[in-house]
């Protein structure tokens, strides 16, 4: 990538892991912006960038800026990618999108006026082997699609004292669970079928009514909250874990299971695509294997390898096979794909990395999934 300047908003998890993919994807890391002047500079040393910006007006005000990443949470990204987009300037914002569809549906229309390119990070779309299933759903292997189930879990929010910003709706959203994690995996089916799912039927619960909250900031993953920390009692409204059954536009249907209380399972998405003639099945812990289920023949099992690929999937795989790829490679082929499109002047929907528009079906979606909670009934998704 040639030229981009890019600067990243949010340094705590997932911050870090966009400077170093930028970097690695060939894009220029300009700068780092924190939550005050004094957090930008210590990230930017920390980092081994330059502190030229302080605050995210700074970055905005600046025109060799070409693109903002942000990577803040979630309540602040409505405000954020309009300022951004506003002051005519790329944008990569992190899941969800916006706190409700009335912001997404709007950062949609802003985007499209603005010239733009917008993406949502929808990173799990970027490991080799889900371009692969998405090619064999488009080139028949699977035949016709007949069911779609599968789970995303993790345990980092397992017990009463774990605590983070995304269980308060006010910061992260009304859903958690389903927001948080769960919209990668609608997200990703929905890119591997190429369907979009039409009506949801959900059951969520959350398993603890109160957490203890420390009196002081805590960074996602950090881990058990030490003993000698002062907590307070929260109430929490969003949910741990859930159930949705799924029906698609073209009549297959399936079940999603999240939940970020499984003991053991740090951060595990799985799913299984079953077609009339075949079956796929992947596990994010163990993303460079695609398991290929037969009837009438052996299985198989797909090793990452871009020789024995599809040429999408290959495009999208640096190494050879037996090299493992992860979690930071999906963010690299994310904005290689990002700015790939941007140079050759891709700037609005269809697009092939996840757009505003996919994320405020994100939105709608869960929206939807609420909704059927609230009332224990079937609901359709609004169009976006
Ligand atoms: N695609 C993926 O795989 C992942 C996506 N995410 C998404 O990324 C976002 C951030 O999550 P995560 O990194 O885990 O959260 P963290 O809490 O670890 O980090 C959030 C960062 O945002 C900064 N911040 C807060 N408010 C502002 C502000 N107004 N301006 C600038 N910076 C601000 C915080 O600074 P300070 O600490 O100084 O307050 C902190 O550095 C979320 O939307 C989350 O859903 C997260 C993890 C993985
Ligand atoms: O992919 C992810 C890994 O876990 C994080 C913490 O729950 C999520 O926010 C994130 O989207």
């Amino acid at each position: 990538m040639t030229g981009f300047r890019t600067v990243v908003v949010g340094t705590g998890f997932i911050g870090p892991v966009h400077v170093e993919a930028l970097g690695r994807a060939g894009v220029q890391v300009a700068g780092v912006v924190g939550s005050s002047p004094e957090k930008s500079i210590a990230a930017s040393q920390r980092l081994g960038l330059p502190a030229d910006y302080k605050t995210l007006d700074d970055v905005l005000a600046d025109p060799t800026v070409d693109c903002v990443h942000l990577t803040t949470p979630n309540r602040y990204h409505f405000d954020q990618a309009k300022a951004v987009l506003q002051a005519r300037k790329h944008v990569v914002c992190e899941k969800p999108l916006a706190m409700n569809s009335t912001e997404s549906a709007e950062l949609v229309r802003i985007a499209r006026d603005s010239g733009r390119a917008a993406a949502v990070a929808y990173n799990i779309r970027f490991y080799p082997l889900c371009h692969e299933a998405a090619a064999r759903v488009r080139n028949d292997s699977l035949g016709s699609l007949l069911h779609v189930t599968g789970s995303y879990v993790q345990d980092w929010l397992l017990k009463p004292t774990d605590f983070n910003w995304r269980v308060l709706a006010a910061d992260g959203g009304e859903l958690r669970a389903v927001a948080d994690i769960g919209t990668h995996w609608l997200d990703l089916i929905q890119f591997i079928s190429g369907r979009r799912i039409t009506s949801v039927c959900a059951d969520l619960r959350t398993v603890y009514p109160t957490r203890q909250r420390p009196t002081g900031p805590v960074q996602t993953y950090s881990g058990d909250t030490p003993a000698d920390v002062a907590t307070e009692p929260v109430e929490i409204t969003t949910e741990d874990c859930g159930a949705i059954m799924l029906r698609f536009a073209d009549g297959a249907n399936g079940c999603l299971w999240v939940s970020q209380t499984t003991a053991g399972k740090k951060n595990c998405l799985r799913f299984e695509l079953a077609g009339s003639k075949q079956s796929l099945t992947w596990d994010s812990q163990s993303p460079n294997a695609l398991q290929l289920g037969n009837r009438d023949r052996p299985n198989e099992s797909l090793v990452r390898d871009p020789a024995a690929m599809e040429p999408t999937a290959a495009a999208i795989s640096s190494y050879p096979g037996g090299h493992n790829e992860g979690f930071p490679d999906t963010f690299k082929q994310l904005f290689r794909s990002f700015y790939g499109a941007i140079e050759k002047g891709i700037l609005s929907d269809p697009a092939p990395y996840p757009t505003f528009l996919d994320g405020h079906h994100e939105i709608l979606l869960c929206e939807a999934i609420l909704k059927s909670h609230r009332q224990q009934r079937w609901v359709d998704v609004a169009s976006a």
